[in-house]
C-alpha cells in the first residue's frame, strides 16, 4: 500500500517529510491539505492529527504526525532503501541525535520566526517587523556560530554523513536563503559550504519541485 502524506508543498514541516521520502527512494502519494480554507482543522484531518497541523502520514495501519517523528519512522522502517540518514552504531547515532535535538530546540524556533517575518508575511501581504527581524537574526546567528565550530571538525552536523540532523534544517533554509538572512549563513565559511551542499541534494530539489 502506498504511503500517503497529508500536507502542503509550502509547509516547512511537510517538506521535511517529502525530503526524507525522496532521500529514501520511498514512493508516496501527496494528499494536498488546503490550509487556506482551513482543511487542516476539518474533522477528517483532525482524525489524523488532533493538533490540526500538517503533515500527517499514513503507512498501512500506521498514522503519524510530527514531521521529525515521521522522518525517524521512515529512516528506520525503510532502512534498506536509499540513503541511510541515521547511524547503526549507537554512539554515532547518539551524537547525531544531539544535533537533531539542537535543530528542533535551538535552530527551528528562531529560524521559523525569521522565515515568517522575512518571507511569509510579505507573501501574505503583511508588514515585516524590523525589530523582530533584528532580534531573531541575532538568535539564529548565535546558533550558527556553534554550527560553524561543529562543521569545522565534522563534514555534516550529525557526523561524517548526511543524516536527518542536516535534513531537518532544509525547509527553514529554503525560505531564509533567498532573503537577507542568507548573510547569516554565507558569512560563516563552514556553514556556507554545508548549506550549499545540502541545499543542492537531488532529493531536496525533487521534494521542492526544483
Ligand atoms: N512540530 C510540528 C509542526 C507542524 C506545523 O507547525 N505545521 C504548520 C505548517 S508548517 C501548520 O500546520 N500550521 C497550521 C496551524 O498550526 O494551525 C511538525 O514538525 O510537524
Amino acid at each position: 500500500m502506498t504511503i500517503k502524506v497529508h500536507g502542503s508543498p509550502v509547509s516547512t514541516a511537510s517538506m521535511r517529510a517529502f525530503a526524507c521520502l525522496h532521500e529514501k527512494c520511498v514512493p508516496f502519494e501527496l494528499v494536498p491539505v488546503n490550509m487556506a480554507v482551513g482543511e487542516h482543522k476539518s474533522e477528517a484531518f483532525l482524525s489524523l492529527n488532533p493538533f490540526g497541523q500538517v503533515p500527517a502520514l499514513q503507512d498501512g495501519d500506521l498514522t503519524l504526525f510530527e514531521s521529525r517523528a515521521i522522518t525517524n519512522y521512515i529512516a528506520h522502517a525503510y532502512a534498506d532503501s536509499g540513503n541511510p540518514l541515521i547511524y547503526k552504531d549507537p554512539k554515532k547515532m547518539a551524537i547525531c541525535s544531539v544535533w537533531m535535538e539542537v535543530e528542533a530546540h535551538q535552530f527551528d524556533p528562531a529560524a521559523s520566526k525569521l522565515s515568517w517575518e522575512l518571507c511569509l508575511k510579505p507573501l501574505f501581504g503583511m508588514t515585516t517587523d524590523d525589530a523582530v527581524v533584528a532580534e531573531y537574526e541575532a538568535k539564529v546567528g548565535k546558533v550558527l556560530d556553534i554550527y560553524e565550530a561543529r562543521l569545522s571538525k565534522s563534514k555534516y552536523l550529525g557526523g561524517d554523513c548526511f543524516t536527518l540532523a542536516d535534513l531537518h534544517h532544509l525547509p527553514n533554509m529554503k525560505y531564509l536563503m533567498p532573503s537577507k538572512a542568507a548573510q547569516l549563513f554565507n558569512s560563516r565559511p563552514h556553514v556556507s559550504a554545508w548549506a550549499a551542499d545540502i541545499l543542492a541534494r537531488p532529493a531536496w530539489l525533487k521534494a521542492t519541485g526544483q
